[in-house]
């Protein structure tokens, strides 16, 4: 058995990011920036009031000041003429400060009379004029790889950047396997289930930005599966589920390697997780991870969202570890690393009862997996233990 750390260097090194392909703008959310982006223009392209009031000279403003407006300067439309001493120009928010003018009185300091405005007596330093190029300049970088949130979008649109170069989504094909397996919405037999970790995990991986192809079920058969890889055609990545370990019916090995899967590892010292598999088949990278659906969950955690961050061209990052108090004595951990679900309350790290890796419904009020290395000696209530978020 590997490592985890060694198992997820092999699962990083089945695949690359994938190519860059242009979106319009509208679709550009969540999606990865694959090369940077230069701003066409400047923002704003001219000095703009910040309010609504009278452009003037600054070196006349003084309480009681008379000013005579001649004119205005509305956002979209510019006053076309010079404010000179003793003049003013009406000025709203956004629009173009007039030439000859420097300085901005708001309304509210100020009476006005037909084309006459008097100045109240705390005019105050502040200009309220934003400069040109304030916010940003043309030729401006913003900088890939960056996962485009709400605000990204709104900044390439003020640069009018219409088109985005990102990374092609990968597609990420999702087999649940075994004969005990119903989708949601069906009705089981007696004995059977409803599949669900291949749920959790294309929510996972769509969150991350993947395209998720979730395949029928495929039965404990060799053909049943054959079937269901060759649907699989065309996918980036094939995540198994079940079928890992070494029952009679647990057949995703035999049958990935007659279909010419080269196996990176199997197994890998970890808990939940253990019979993790990872390999290429053809074009795609593939992960056959264990069926109890909270190891299924774990490993899509720890192995499946790196894989795809890295295919959408965010790198290699290390897994983001937080440290805080355990909130109880724990026993020393054995042979494999257990991540375990755990809650994080008043700061403190409370490890569930309950660690069985088949166990939803503990997994679900979780929101760390609490990481006990390999051999992990006895740990005391207020030492520190090292955790990932859910
Ligand atoms: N003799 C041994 N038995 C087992 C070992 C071992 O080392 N020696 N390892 C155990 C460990 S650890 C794990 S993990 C499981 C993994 O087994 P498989 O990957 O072969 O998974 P299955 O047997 O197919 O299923 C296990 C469990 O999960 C349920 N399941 C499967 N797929 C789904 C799904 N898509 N949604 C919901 N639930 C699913 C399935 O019904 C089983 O209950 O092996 C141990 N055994
Ligand atoms: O390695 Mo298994 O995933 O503990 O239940």
């Amino acid at each position: 058995m590997i490592s985890v750390e060694e198992a997820r260097t092999a699962v990083l090194a089945l695949a690359a990011p994938l190519a860059v392909q242009h979106v319009p703008l509208r679709h550009a959310a969540g999606r990865v920036l694959a090369q940077d982006v230069v701003a066409t223009r400047t923002q704003p392209p001219f000095a703009a009031s910040s309010m609504d009031g009278y452009a003037l000279r600054r070196a006349e403003v003084e309480p009681d000041a008379m000013f005579k407006v001649i004119g205005e300067s509305a956002a979209g439309h510019r006053f076309d003429g010079t404010v000179k001493a003793g003049q003013a120009v009406r000025i709203f928010t956004g629009a173009p400060l007039p030439e000859g003018a420097d300085f901005i009185v708001i309304q509210e300091d100020v009476t006005r009379r037909g084309d006459l405005i008097t100045l109240g007596h705390n005019i105050g330093d502040k200009d309220n004029i934003r400069p040109a190029g304030g916010d940003f300049s043309a030729g401006q970088t913003v900088t890939a790889p960056l996962l485009l949130r709400p605000a990204d979008i709104a900044l390439l649109a003020a640069m009018n950047i219409a088109s985005v170069p990102v990374t092609r989504k990968p597609v990420v094909a999702i087999l649940a396997t075994g004969d005990e397996l119903v989708q949601p919405g069906e009705t089981p037999e007696p004995d059977q289930i409803v599949a669900s970790n291949s749920f959790g995990l294309a929510a996972m991986l769509e969150g991350l930005g993947a395209e998720t192809r979730l395949l029928p079920i495929a039965r404990d058969t060799t053909a049943s599966l054959k079937q269901a890889f060759a649907l699989a055609k065309g996918a980036d990545l094939i995540v198994t589920i079940g079928g890992a370990s070494v029952g009679d019916h647990d057949l995703v090995a035999p049958v990935a390697a007659e279909l010419g899967m080269e196996q990176s590892f199997y197994k890998v010292a970890m808990r939940p997780g253990k019979p993790l598999m990872a390999g290429r088949m053809g074009d795609m990278a593939m992960i056959g991870l264990p069926g109890n659906p909270v190891s299924a969950m774990v490993c899509g955690t720890v192995f499946v969202a790196p894989i795809v961050r890295k295919m959408l061209g965010l790198g290699i990052a290390e897994p983001e570890m937080h440290s805080a108090p355990l909130a109880c004595d724990m026993p020393a951990n054995g042979a494999r690393a257990h991540y375990m679900r755990a809650r994080l309350i008043d700061g403190k790290l409370h490890p569930d009862t309950r660690q069985d890796s088949s166990l939803l419904s503990v997994l679900a009020t979780a929101d760390a997996l609490l990481i006990r290395p390999v051999d992990d000696p006895t740990r005391s209530a207020g030492e520190i233990g090292t955790y990932l978020l859910l």
